[in-house]
């Protein structure tokens, strides 16, 4: 089996890690996991989003995160702007402080675009077609987050069919990067294959990626699927953090630490000091007040107390 020779990681843990905590992370250990990450090596970190404070309160300091990052220049941060709304607010500070990267997040079934984003998948393309022409005219990439690709919490299995319909949408107004996103972590290599698939009728393999969640245990088992499939970019998240709040019961993303490992043993060069990011992780996981999700990140620190 032949592999890509390289992959590209986008660590979501600032953002889609942390959206979904009940209890307030102040500003100042966000900026400090984006530091610890790209100071592990990461190039390209999701730090926050422009959404409605109302809808996702862990979000609402996303300016004074922005504002306080030490940034790198070798490294790509992005942000969700789900609106026009959103992306003017983003692009309201100064411009050593704006992403080069903005996400639009639609959805493959129609009930989860409504609890997720409040409007159906036609209003959502419409939404984000002005979204995509502002960002793209400032020079700012724009990636597309794509939900429920292979299972939804409202409306259970999806058709690869729904995922081709959206990625088409997605191209026809201009986004330049599709995610493939298992947003409650329900896929088997078999249907993130179908999604793929589907996905690449309208994609080049250089332009997509994978995002899956862990709650059936079966995101690396995805991750290799993609990887075979030549899949080289992939979204994960220190210490396994996260989960949607429009997707109840999902557990995070596949942790950060057990996907380079999984990388480094397959000999695929990533630039990450698995040390420091396991170290980023306990950091994270500390200021939250539990232990890593990462079964990587349990055995090595086993092993350093040994
Ligand atoms: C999209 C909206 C805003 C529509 O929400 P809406 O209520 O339909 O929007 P609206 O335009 O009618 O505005 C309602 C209120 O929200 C305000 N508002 C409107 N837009 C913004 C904005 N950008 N920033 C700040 N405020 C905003 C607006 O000003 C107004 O305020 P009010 O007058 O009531 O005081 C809302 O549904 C929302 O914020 N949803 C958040 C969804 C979200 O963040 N979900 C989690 C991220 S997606 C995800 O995790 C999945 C992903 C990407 O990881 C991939 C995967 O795994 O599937």
């Amino acid at each position: 089996m032949t592999y890509p020779s390289r992959v590209k990681l986008v660590d979501v843990g600032p953002r889609d890690g942390l959206q979904n905590e009940k209890q307030p992370v102040p500003a100042a250990v966000k900026i400090e996991l984006v530091e610890r990450l790209q100071a592990a090596g990461l190039r390209h970190i999701e730090v926050t989003s422009y959404v409605s404070p109302k809808w996702v309160p862990q979000m609402a300091d996303n300016a004074e995160v922005m504002h306080g990052l030490k940034r790198r220049s070798d490294v790509v941060y992005s942000v969700l702007t789900p609106n026009v709304k959103g992306l003017e607010a983003c692009l309201s500070a100064p411009r050593e402080e704006w992403p080069q990267e903005i996400v639009v997040f639609g959805s493959a079934t129609e009930a989860f675009s409504q609890k997720n984003i409040n409007c159906s998948i036609a209003e959502s393309i419409e939404r984000f077609a002005p979204v995509v022409q502002m960002a793209r005219e400032q020079g700012i990439h724009v990636r597309g987050a794509m939900s429920c690709t292979v299972g939804c919490p409202y409306e259970g299995e999806v058709a690869p069919e729904k995922v081709g319909h959206l990625a088409r949408l997605m191209k026809d107004i201009g986004v330049q990067h599709v995610g493939v996103a298992d947003t409650i972590g329900v896929g088997t290599p078999g249907k993130v294959r179908a999604a793929f698939e589907a996905t690449l009728a309208h994609y080049g393999l250089d332009e997509v990626s994978g995002h899956f969640h862990d709650t059936y245990g079966q995101a690396l088992s995805n991750t290799l699927a993609a990887l075979e499939m030549g899949v080289w970019q992939f979204d994960t998240s220190v210490a396994g953090l996260g989960g949607c709040p429009y997707a109840k019961g999902a557990t995070g993303n596949v942790a950060t630490e057990d996907v380079v490992y999984l990388l480094h043993g397959l000999g695929i060069h990533t630039g990450i000091d698995l040390d420091a990011l396991i170290d980023a992780g306990v950091f994270v996981s500390q200021a939250l007040g539990r232990e890593p999700n990462s079964r990587v990140s349990k055995a090595i620190r086993t092993k350093r107390c040994a």
